[in-house]
This record gives structure tokens, C-alpha cells and sequence, in this order.
């Protein structure tokens, strides 16, 4: 087992937890280095750290124009569709919290500079985050969100899938198994470049890849199973996704 892993009782007590967690991690970024970085993820479980976030009374102890926002992954659509990982989180938080808006860094729309084409977008997503002209060089990740899919995705990382090995920091995927089929995703060497990566998982849907990913599966098989944060990463979940954890597991619960 690489990681640690927290469980929580159900999914209400999961997003309350995490989204404390997060408010915590972001302070003690700012505390240390004057920003913090969040890289943002999509989905159920998401949205509701989200929104535990924006109605957390402790969010005012986060400095909200200090805070460099970035994405793990996109649904490839127009800007504002209900589909993007944005609106969901620009919904669920940004709106809500006084950020900077030269500090958020949304990944390509169809409707962007480059149209639908999620090649070029994810190129110019890899030029946004590579500094000095270096591309491989990324940003300092504090954190990176992930979700994880039932068949153990993360990010729009699909079992099986050419992003599973590749190279750049940024690429397109065509064809995902889950719609839309068109994305831009992080790849995992640019995943595994964060100071801390927290999956996070809700539900019995999503125990069959926990278990795997966390007893010996292989990241092109179980894409979550290859996640590694440089100094944590940590495993957050309900009992449902915890279900098929070995025994020792259990007394991970809080
Ligand atoms: O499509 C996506 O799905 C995953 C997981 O979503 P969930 O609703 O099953 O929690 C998400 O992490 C990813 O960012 C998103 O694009």
C-alpha cells in the first residue's frame, strides 16, 4: 500500500471532512510560502467539498486572492456548459469567494482560441503551466484534487488509454469510455508532481477500483492505482468506497 487512507462514515461526513481539510491546507500554504495552489478536480464528490468550502464560515481565514487556481481535468464543451468541471466548481465555489481572476486558470473550451480542437488546447494548457520556457517545469502544486471513476480513472486518465503513458504534462483524450468523449487532461507525470494528492471517493459504485487500486492493480489498468504525491497522498473515503478495503482497513474509520 503506498498512501494513507482516512474513512469517513458517509458522504456528507466525507465532503464536511475534506473540505475542512482543504481550507486548513490552503492557510498553511499561504502561511508558508504567501500563495497557495489548488489543482481542481470534477464530479459528485467534488462538488460537494465544494460547497462544504463555500459554506464553511472558516473559508475567511483562506486569503482568496492568494490562491492560484488550476484544473486536473476537463470535459472538452463550451465555456459555461453544465458539464464542465469549471461551471460545476465556479457554481459550487468560485463564484463565491474573491479570487483573482488572473490567478484562475480554467483548461481550453470548444468555444476558446482554438476552437474544438483538444490537441492545440491541451498544448496551450502545457504552454500556461511550463515556465521559463520549459514545458516539463510546472507550477508548485500544494494540493491536486482527484475523483475517482468506477473504473479507477482519475483526472480524464481512462484505463487502458494512450494518457495512461503519456509523456507531457497536458494531452487530449478522444473517445473516453464515460461522456463526453472529448477532454483535456493532466497526465499522470504531471499528477505525480504535486506536493499532496488527495483522492477522494463516495460510494459502494466506487469500491471495486478503491480496493484495486489500493491492493496491487497497475496504473494502466487502474489509472488511480499510480498516483503518488511527492511529500502525501492520501486516500479519502466513505464507507461504501472503503467496502472492499482488506480487514486492516477498517480501523481507519473516523
Ligand atoms: O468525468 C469525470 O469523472 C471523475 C469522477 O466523477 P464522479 O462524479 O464519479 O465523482 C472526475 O474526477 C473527473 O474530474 C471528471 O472529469
Amino acid at each position: 500500500m503506498t498512501g494513507s487512507v482516512v474513512v469517513h462514515s458517509d458522504p456528507e461526513v466525507l465532503a464536511q471532512a475534506v473540505a475542512a481539510r482543504l481550507i486548513t491546507r490552503l492557510i498553511d500554504a499561504q502561511a508558508a510560502r504567501g500563495v497557495a495552489s489548488v489543482v481542481l478536480t470534477g464530479g459528485r464528490v467534488a462538488a460537494a467539498v465544494y460547497a462544504a468550502v463555500r459554506d464553511s464560515p472558516a473559508r475567511d481565514a483562506i486569503d482568496w486572492s492568494r490562491v492560484d487556481v488550476w484544473w486536473g481535468d476537463e470535459r472538452f464543451l463550451p465555456g459555461g456548459d453544465p458539464e464542465r468541471n469549471e461551471t460545476q466548481a465556479r457554481a459550487a465555489l468560485l463564484d463565491s469567494v474573491p479570487l483573482d481572476p488572473a490567478r484562475m486558470h480554467p483548461m481550453p473550451a470548444t468555444d476558446g482560441p482554438d476552437g474544438a480542437d483538444p490537441e492545440a488546447g491541451a498544448a496551450r494548457y502545457a504552454e500556461l503551466l511550463g515556465r521559463s520556457g520549459h514545458p516539463q517545469e510546472l507550477p508548485h502544486f500544494d494540493v491536486l484534487l482527484l475523483g475517482v471513476g468506477e473504473d479507477g480513472h482519475i483526472a480524464s486518465v481512462f484505463p487502458e488509454a494512450p494518457a495512461t503513458h503519456d509523456r507531457r504534462t497536458v494531452t487530449a483524450v478522444r473517445g473516453a469510455p464515460k461522456p463526453p468523449p472529448i477532454r483535456v487532461t493532466l497526465t499522470p507525470s504531471a499528477v505525480n508532481t504535486a506536493e499532496e494528492v488527495w483522492l477522494i471517493a463516495a460510494g459502494d459504485g466506487k469500491a471495486d477500483a478503491v480496493g484495486m487500486a489500493l491492493h496491487g492493480a497497475g496504473p494502466v489498468q487502474i489509472p488511480a492505482a499510480g498516483v503518488r504525491g511527492v511529500n502525501r497522498t492520501l486516500w479519502l473515503l466513505d464507507e461504501a468506497a472503503a467496502s472492499r478495503l482488506e480487514p486492516s482497513y477498517r480501523s481507519l474509520l473516523r
